[in-house]
């Protein structure tokens, strides 16, 4: 990784004191001491050797030109972390000894001259380099005298500032001045986003952020990140952009006495800086709420423009001028193109995030993805006077020789055609022509996509993540609700999205689990967004909550507690599978998929294995003696469901009909005679009675719990003995002689339910679930054969009939 490579060399090297050397060897070594287990991971990543060299990196300058500016980020020297009020709980506050102060002293003073190789300055003008040092040691005094007064009290002798000073001196971030933080330390953050993390609790960084935020937020490179789902993806460009606004605020505040007003166009304020299009509202609103959540002592605005918000809402959040937009294609298009005030400051962008990037390509986004994009200003061809021309931005000037940073990212960048090849190749070449480039490719590029970006590819050869446990159940098309209903009621814990492909597969599901007493929240796009938001709120609030999406949900989101995901439908492509089961097993957190494959969907499935990189996935344990009973109760709820259909679509026809003949002021008479509507009447009686009768039989089924067909509350054992049951029983046995032992007598023993009930499908799939092995060509044939017995039935079907017509014809024939 860029970031991890040796220190850039700086000119006016040979003028420090040969002590200074001396200790900027330990401090190198002692840094490289402490890295040595991430280099060596690292080194080990495929996408390392696709970065670009260290020495050919364009140096990243944060203000070209400016003399003053040259260096752009700041070292931690420069923020005096006593203004943030930093307070990291549980942190200690080392105190050294003087010697190992001094030795600090001169470390801290090479890192700020010489860079650490970890941030790289830009190289100052030939003979500025010791003046420049001289106003980094000048600064560096003021910071210090900032800290002393800040943690002098009141009474204290004005001789203790000294010494405070010095106790305080070793507050910066240390490698080990944090222990327990000690992975986010050498990201080397500014303190606020440290104190962020703290109070976030997150204790290390994810490998996503570990890997980019070096190269995004010191080196001011371009970024294409591909990680798992649910491996913080959001903080890994989040944070960079946060460190870039708090760096230039700190560069202000800094400069403020040397240029007065002039200075504060450094950190403008109320301009557009990032703009981060994802291409969902929910995950767009998710973003939104994830940075707020972050940056709440940061004080940079985050506002989400997403479809389905009001005029006025929109307006009022624009009217705030954000730094920071999350938005979706559609409407950010739609504002832009309309000429929206805040949004057509392009040229102040320093930031362009494509979150979801391989989602953004697809049909749907593209065109106004691409739109939006042709309308950045290009970053290194922007000259100074185009930038002028630029109506409504009073901070053009400093802001347009600015670089502006891309961050592509995505969990299955890497799946998309052969990106990942380039992606390991690192032959993301600015190019004239875009012949042989995929669209994540072109659209990168448009975007200003540096050749020289940091590529981090940490997705394995299965993509999906780790903390993952697939598996899938073998059942007819027709069973499919069946063994959901299975799935949900008899292990009905935590939280579970169930995928469908279809707004009318959703609509069936949730139709019938409805009428089985399951309570579900449902989510697609045909929704309202108020809907959209309320129904996600909803699983959310409920522990054990189940929601019925479409793939609008397979994105991005991020709730925790999702223990399973069923794909009810298969998706159409690998990337969604990925997404979709990525809803579960997030951070650390594990969880389970379950794949539902009819005959139909079998090859199907088998091909998506392979592009995992599957061999053998596990089949779902299910108890079969349950099945008779969820058969019997599915059977009622199909009935009741269609009868209740029926009615509601009468009922919305002869609406619709009224509605219709109102709006024309016409009279609906009814043609039908006396003795049809009697019939009408006989039949509407019927099926209501029918289905009352119905509804009835199943509430006596669903007052009680589900029990497998042989259920015997004596001798639960007559359905047969399942590996999970087997595994309760010799748990059981365990547990009893243990009690046994300990107490030596035969207390009166509690109830032990064994079966499947109350167990997590994760938990009933790690005891009992059997390994299969993936043959494409095996789950082929079976396909074949189910098609050709389907096919021979149908034939014999019509053979019988043909057969019947023609004796019936004989028969009428010979009379
Ligand atoms: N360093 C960290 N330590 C612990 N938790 C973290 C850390 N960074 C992020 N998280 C949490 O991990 C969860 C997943 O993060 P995020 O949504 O950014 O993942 P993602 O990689 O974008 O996932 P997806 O690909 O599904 O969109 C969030 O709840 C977030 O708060």
């Amino acid at each position: 990784m860029a970031a991890l490579s040796p220190p850039q060399q700086h000119e006016g090297k040979e003028s420090e004191s040969v002590s200074v050397s001396v200790s900027k060897k330990k401090s190198q070594k002692r840094k490289r001491t402490k890295l040595a287990p991430e280099l060596e991971r690292l080194d080990s990543l495929p996408w390392n050797s696709s970065l670009p060299n260290e020495e050919e990196d364009e140096a990243f300058s944060l203000f070209i030109g400016s003399g003053d500016l040259d260096g752009g980020f700041l070292s931690l020297e420069e923020i005096d972390e006593s203004e943030y009020g930093l307070d990291v709980p549980g942190a200690k506050k080392k105190i050294s000894n003087k010697k190992s102060k001094s030795k600090s002293k001169k470390q801290k003073l090479e890192e700020v001259t010489e860079g650490s190789g970890e941030y790289v300055e830009a190289e100052p003008a030939e003979g500025m380099a010791e003046e420049k040092n001289e106003k980094v040691k000048k600064k560096k005094k003021k910071s210090k005298k900032k800290k002393a007064k800040v943690v002098q009290p009141e009474d204290e002798p004005a001789n203790a500032i000294d010494s405070k000073y010095d106790e305080e001196e070793e507050l910066p971030y240390e490698d080990d001045a944090y222990p327990e933080f000690y992975e986010w330390n050498e990201l080397r953050l500014h303190p606020l986003l440290m104190k962020s993390i703290s109070r976030l609790g997150f204790k290390d960084p994810t490998p996503i952020q570990r890997a980019c935020i070096p190269a995004a937020a010191h080196q001011g490179k371009d970024v294409i990140g591909a990680a798992e789902t649910g491996s913080g993806k959001t903080l890994a460009f989040g944070l960079p952009i946060f460190q870039r606004l708090l760096e230039e605020r700190v560069k202000a505040a800094n400069m403020l006495e040397e240029k007065g007003e002039e200075a504060e166009k450094y950190a403008p304020k109320g301009v557009l800086r990032a703009l981060i299009i994802t291409p969902t509202r929910e995950l767009a609103l998710q973003v939104t709420d994830h940075l707020k959540e972050f940056g709440k002592d940061i004080n940079v605005r985050v506002v989400p423009i997403v479809g389905g918000m009001s005029a006025e809402k929109q307006e009022r959040l624009l009217k705030t001028r954000p730094e920071i937009i999350v938005g979706t294609p559609g409407r950010l298009w739609e504002l832009i193109s309309g000429g929206e005030k805040h949004l057509v400051e392009l040229h102040s962008l320093s930031f362009f995030v494509l979150d979801e990037a391989d989602r953004m390509v697809e049909a749907g986004h593209f065109r106004e993805l691409q739109s939006i994009i042709e309308l950045l200003p290009m970053t290194s061809g922007a000259t100074e006077g185009q930038a002028q021309n630029t109506q409504n931005c009073v901070t053009v000037s400093s802001l347009s020789r600015k670089k502006r940073q891309t961050f592509v990212f995505s969990a299955t960048l890497a799946l998309s055609a052969d990106f990942r090849k380039k992606l390991k190749r690192g032959t993301l070449k600015s190019k004239q022509s875009t012949e042989g480039l995929n669209s994540i490719e072109i659209l990168s590029e448009r975007a200003g996509m540096k050749p020289n970006a940091a590529i981090v590819d940490l997705t394995n050869a299965s993509i999906l993540a780790k903390n993952l446990e697939e598996s899938f159940i073998e059942c007819r098309e027709e069973d499919k609700d069946a063994y959901l209903y299975y799935i949900l009621s008899i292990h009905g814990e935590g939280r579970t999205i169930v995928f469908c492909t279809s707004i009318a597969a959703l609509r069936h599901i949730s139709s019938i689990l409805c009428i089985l007493g399951i309570n579900v929240s449902t989510l697609h796009a045909q929704m309202q967004q108020r809907a959209r938001l309320k129904a996600i709120d909803r699983f959310r609030a409920n522990e054990h909550g189940i929601l019925v999406a479409t793939d609008v949900a397979a994105r991005g989101l991020d709730i925790p507690g999702v223990r399973t995901v069923v794909h009810y439908q298969l998706p159409h492509s690998a990337e969604v599978y990925v997404h979709r089961s990525g809803r579960t097993a997030r951070a650390s957190s594990d969880g389970c998929s379950i794949a539902l494959i009819s005959p139909n969907d079998s090859a199907k499935f088998a091909s998506l294995c392979k592009s995992f990189a599957k061999e053998s996935i596990k089949r779902f344990p299910l108890e079969s003696s349950y099945m008779p009973e969820v058969m019997k109760r599915l059977s009622l709820a199909r009935q009741i469901d269609k009868i209740s259909r029926k009615d509601s679509q009468e009922r919305a026809n002869k609406s619709w009909l009224e509605r219709s003949a109102e709006s024309l002021e016409l009279v609906v008479e009814n043609y039908d005679s006396e003795e049809e509507r009697v019939k009408n009447f006989k039949q509407k009686k019927a099926s209501s009675v029918h289905l009352k009768k119905l509804q009835q039989e199943l509430s006596g089924l669903l007052s009680q719990p589900l029990r497998p067909k042989t259920f015997s509350h004596r001798y639960p054992t007559a359905a047969g003995v399942t590996h999970l049951i087997q595994h309760q029983f010799e748990e059981l046995a365990k547990q009893n002689g243990d009690d046994n032992l300990v107490s030596g007598e035969n207390k009166r023993r509690k109830m032990v339910v064994i079966g499947q009930d109350c167990v997590e499908p994760l938990q009933a799939l790690r005891s009992a679930g059997r390994e299969v092995l993936m043959d494409g060509k095996d789950m082929a044939q079976k396909r074949r054969n189910a098609e050709s017995l389907r096919r021979k039935r149908k034939e014999e079907k019509k053979r019988l009939r043909d057969q019947r017509r023609n004796k019936k014809k004989q028969f009428e024939g010979r009379q």
